[in-house]
């Protein structure tokens, strides 16, 4: 079945937007305007170590999300990263559909467009690559897009970089729960820990006030770290309002998952995030999912818990997690 990419229908200079793509009153920017005036926090990673300590913590308690800077990314890296993903999806259409995913057949892997419609039949003004980036071991370099030639090279030297700045974040936040600084990261599978690429791509769209890019959600990993070209159109949900997140040149959006959630009983949140999409200028987005292995099994951490504070999430699998979020079964 050929598979009809937003790409291609952006390319096509539509007037209006196909009815599948026009959201619900009650979804629409232009009638869920975020709220003006509020920032959501920005963290600095050279700050004092206990203010650093204090500041994530409450950030990942208060919001499920932050702006990291002074990261030590080199901004020339952020740079090649964009590069890349920006020349894949400026291939001819035919070379792209050579790395088409298919998830209905459990292949995640690759070029995709996401076609299962929501509860309102709706679909996402998007296209997206998606590809294991790291252990090493597991990642089938088949499935990473082979042009442009740089492309495994830079997102190899990508991961090692956001590796470090992974393992620095979850013992900021280990130390925030009075735990020993590595205990986040060993419940979450250790040095098999596994990060995820999605690169989004979100083409111009005729009306913009009518559409989403990607709909409100949580992400069910332990932490996602982005970074986007300089379009904004990311927001997150904070007391009953969306609030935008401005453009940082080189900084990264760190968003709390649902894994963190669970481990941490609900002292962090996993925040609820959407993106809006632009009229004349395409977004795009490279969001690295953080996640224990499939097998690893995810429940509150048990130094959190006691008659006070009794379990508030259940304990499984994170295939398990995983097979019930796709399938929109409770967990
Ligand atoms: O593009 C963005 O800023 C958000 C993307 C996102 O939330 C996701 O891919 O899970
Ligand atoms: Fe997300």
């Amino acid at each position: 079945m050929e598979i009809k990419r937003v790409q291609t229908l952006a390319f096509n200079q539509l007037k209006e937007l196909p009815p599948q793509f026009i959201r619900s009153e009650n979804e629409r920017p232009e009638n869920t305007k975020a709220l003006e005036g509020v920032n959501v926090p920005i963290i600095s990673l050279s700050q004092p170590h206990n203010l650093l300590v204090k500041n994530i913590t409450e950030a990942a308690s208060k919001w499920g999300f932050f702006v990291i800077t002074d990261h030590d990314i080199s901004p020339k890296l952020i740079q090649s990263l964009q590069g890349v993903g920006n020349e894949f999806f400026s291939l001819p259409q035919k070379e792209k559909e050579a790395y088409a995913n298919d998830p209905s057949s459990g292949k995640f892997e690759g070029y995709g467009t996401k076609m299962t419609k929501n509860l309102e039949e709706k679909v996402e003004w998007l296209d997206y690559y998606f590809h294991l980036m790291s252990p090493s071991s597991k990642v089938n370099y088949e499935m990473w897009p082979k042009s442009p030639h740089s492309y495994r090279e830079v997102v190899q030297e990508y991961n090692k970089e956001i590796l470090r700045v992974t393992s620095n974040i979850l013992e900021l936040l280990s130390e925030g729960l009075e735990l020993e600084n590595k205990t986040l990261k060993s419940s979450l599978g250790g040095e098999e820990i596994e990060l995820e690429m999605k690169i989004n791509m979100y083409p111009p769209c005729p009306q913009p006030e009518l559409a989403l890019g990607v709909e409100a959600h949580t992400d069910m990993s332990a932490l996602t770290l982005l970074v986007s070209n300089d379009v904004p159109g990311l927001q997150v949900w904070k007391e009953d309002n969306w609030v935008a997140v401005n453009y940082l040149q080189n900084a990264l959006f760190v968003h709390i998952g649902d894994q963190l959630e669970v481990l941490s009983n609900g002292r962090y949140k996993s925040v609820l995030h959407r993106s809006l999409v632009n009229k004349e200028r395409k977004r795009m987005s490279w969001a690295v999912f953080v996640t224990p292995p499939h097998e690893v099994v995810v429940g509150p951490l048990p130094q959190l818990v006691n008659d006070q504070n009794p379990p508030k999430f259940s304990t499984k699998t994170y295939a398990e997690y995983r097979y019930r979020k796709f399938n929109k079964i409770p967990q």
